[in-house]
């Protein structure tokens, strides 16, 4: 008989397989619990960090309504929307609701104030670059706040806020202000004008005509737009192909684009090109400006003349003039037609002058200033630098006068009178006032400090 096969080895064998694979099943079970515990910490750690970035509700900070990961908006809170809404009420009759974009800068502070003041609501936007002292535009914020007019802080190129804006506020009109200023600065920085001129005011359009409503647009183009123009004084009708700076053409590319808004989109869009404007809690680029603090410093100043010897003249325009010409803009501009990015009638497209009609030589401005501040200039008569200025500039206001009633009524002597009053009480400056010159209307008497 044959005996039994001997499985003593086997089932050692299979015992000792069974015992390796119990071990290596426990190591596995060991080591996708470390991970899975690894990968919940990270998930746990990305979680904390993207909430802790993207606080929604930080109301009392302007700063803290953007995604820092992505730059993406994502709203900045009921309370931030609460002062928004509050903002932008306007509390007369059928007042507007106003957008008011550069609202920190010179025209922009004084406008919204003009629109506030009348019952209009008034939402500022402003990105308080460092083009010229931040700490100017500050204290226009804080002037314009006391009136409860709110700026949000923010780029014209940052499509999410400006969604979120028209989301939260049907704006009846925008008051596009916000542009990167200066003709001969274009020659150091071209790019900070495309950005802001050129992007920022697409940017601004493509939100507008996708609103609903849409809203009404009067947006800030420049004298500057005439260039080369040799036709006097100057009129809508005449020639603006042919700019002489980088600004200028911006502007001028501004009003193209703007036709093909409201062409394609239905937008009534209405340009305004501003003369040389100058007066209280103005820029400190222009040269009234920059001519007044070095007067006072006893620094030489530079008066430019033309090739041909001629002295450069421009049509300054009294900031309060200018102030009436876009809220008279605004009066009249008819609503957009389109809807949801879609035109459903021809819309209103206009374009005008804003100037004083009656242009000074820079050499009569420094001599006004030198009254008024009771100081001579130390003056050096120089050519013209190719910088892009052009020698000589004058509006023709008919058409605004004719639409909208538009008369500026200051001269440059009052209109200079009123910015050194500004200029002197801002900046501290001591004044003894010269009782002479003061009883004759001539000067403040100045002494720089
Ligand atoms: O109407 C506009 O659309 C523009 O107006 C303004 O430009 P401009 O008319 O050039 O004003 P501004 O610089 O004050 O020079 C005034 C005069 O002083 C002359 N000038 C200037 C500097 C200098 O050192 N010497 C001098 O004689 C100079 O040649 C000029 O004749 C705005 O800045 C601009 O943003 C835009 O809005």
């Amino acid at each position: 008989m044959a005996s039994p096969p001997d499985t003593s080895k086997t089932t050692k064998l299979e015992r000792y397989n069974s015992y390796i694979r119990r071990i290596n099943t426990a190591k596995l079970v060991a080591a996708s619990s470390k991970l899975l515990f690894r990968a919940t910490l990270l998930i746990a750690l990305i979680l904390i960090l993207f909430f802790t970035l993207n606080h929604p509700s930080l109301p009392d900070n302007p700063h803290h309504h953007r995604n820092l990961l992505s730059g993406e908006f994502f709203g900045g809170g009921a309370a931030w929307e609460k002062q928004i809404r509050h903002s932008s009420t306007p509390r007369r009759p059928n007042g507007f609701s106003v957008l008011v974009t550069g609202a920190a800068g010179f025209v922009g502070s004084h406008s919204a104030l003009a629109l506030k003041k009348r019952g209009d609501g008034v939402l500022g936007l402003d990105n308080f670059n460092s083009y010229y002292d931040p700490s100017l535009k500050r204290a226009r914020q804080s002037l314009l706040s006391k009136h409860q007019i709110f700026i949000v802080e923010a780029d014209l190129n940052d499509r999410s806020l400006l969604s979120k804006l028209f989301d939260v506020v049907p704006f009846t009109h925008v008051l596009h202000l916000a542009a990167q200023a200066g003709v001969r600065y274009a020659m150091q920085n071209p790019q900070s004008y495309v950005s802001s001129n050129i992007a920022g005011f697409v940017n601004l359009l493509e939100v507008s005509k996708s609103a609903n409503p849409q809203p009404s647009i009067v947006w800030a183009s420049s004298s500057s737009v005439y260039g080369l123009n040799t036709q006097n004084p100057f009129s809508e009708s005449h020639r603006t192909d042919r700019p002489a700076s980088l600004y200028a053409a911006t502007k001028k590319a501004g009003e193209e684009i703007a036709h093909t808004y409201n062409h394609i989109y239905g937008l009534s869009i209405t340009g305004l090109r501003f003369f040389t404007v100058y007066g209280p809690w103005g820029r400190p680029d222009m040269a009234y400006f920059f001519f007044t603090k070095d007067i006072l410093q006893g620094k030489a100043i530079a008066i430019y003349q033309t090739a041909d010897e001629k002295e450069v003249a421009r049509d300054f325009t009294y900031i309060d003039d200018v102030v009436k010409g876009c809220l008279g803009a605004l009066d009249t501009a008819e609503k957009s037609t389109g809807s949801g990015g879609r035109k459903r009638a021809p819309a209103q497209l206009r374009v005008y002058n804003l100037g004083n009609t009656s242009p000074v030589p820079v050499g009569k401005l420094v001599e006004i200033l030198e009254k008024l501040l009771n100081v001579k200039a130390d003056k050096e008569v120089i050519r013209m630098p190719r910088n892009g200025d052009v020698p000589y500039t004058h509006a023709n206001v008919s058409l605004a006068y004719r639409d909208f009633g538009y008369k500026p009524t200051t001269d440059l002597a009052t209109g200079l009178r009123k910015f050194v009053k500004w200029y002197v009480g801002y900046y501290g400056i001591q004044s003894s006032v010269n009782k002479e010159n003061e009883n004759n209307g001539q000067g403040l008497g100045i002494e720089s400090s």
